[in-house]
């Protein structure tokens, strides 16, 4: 999979160098390149901000150098997935994680200021399939934080991205329930003991104890993830 991310802070990715994005970039499982958007400004200061039409506060993402940058970026057969963090967007969740990482490239345009120009967006939807994504209901100041999230939670779920696959099964979203508390040596800690079933050796029972406590655990935390909910 190749990954381009479009932001006036391309420093700020330098974090995807280490851990398993890092690894998986220099295993060559993940093609992610940075790219700063005032690459494709014309003028001396490199503007990419002005201020909006019918006023209010703050700037708005000029759409030229989007236009440019995603001209250069986005492939000519259309195949490319525009993402777009924005608290305006569709929440982002594991089963749009699970349905970005089939894409065979994702480009993601991180915003700053009041947004981008919403024209970019019509304009992009011509030649690439646009998605804008929440990471929450909440304000931050650019896509870029909501981009590292959705870039690693993607990113591991490219085969052969984290080692042993089967530790992307027992997780909290994989099968719509929180996951099972977890423990390990010594198996008694502080006064606090390991649940007895997990030392028993009995498969079956440890099995059906995990999945009573993921229920347990999502009534009590997250009713709503339930489908009688
Ligand atoms: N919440 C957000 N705030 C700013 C930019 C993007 C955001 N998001 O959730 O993707």
């Amino acid at each position: 999979m190749r990954i381009d991310i479009v932001t006036i802070f391309p420093e700020f990715f330098g974090v995807l160098d280490v851990s398993l994005v890092g690894k998986a970039r220099q295993g060559g499982l993940l093609d992610l390149h940075v790219h700063d958007l005032r690459s494709w400004t014309t003028d001396r200061h490199r503007t990419v901000d002005d201020t909006p039409y019918g006023g209010g506060a703050g700037m708005v993402m000029k759409p030229e150098p989007w236009a440019q940058a995603l001209d250069a970026l986005l492939r000519p057969d259309g195949s490319s997935t525009l993402v777009v963090p924005t608290p305006a967007g569709t929440p982002f969740r594991q089963t749009i994680a699970r349905s970005l990482a089939e894409h065979d490239h994702l480009v993601f345009a991180c915003g700053r200021y009041e947004g981008i120009d919403a024209r970019v967006f019509e304009w992009a939807a011509a030649r690439s399939t646009v998605v804008e994504l929440s990471l929450g209901d909440y304000v931050l100041n650019g896509g870029e934080v909501a981009a590292m999230a959705m870039i690693e939670a993607v990113g591991r779920l490219v085969p052969g991205v984290v080692g042993n696959p089967e530790s992307l099964v027992e997780e909290s979203h994989e099968d719509g329930l929180l996951e099972y508390p977890s423990y390990t040596k010594p198996a008694s800690w502080r006064g606090l003991d390991v649940p007895d079933v997990l030392l028993s050796g009995h498969h079956g029972r440890v099995a059906t104890w995990r999945h009573e406590q993921q229920v347990e655990r999502t009534r009590r935390v997250r009713p709503d993830l339930l489908p009688d909910a």
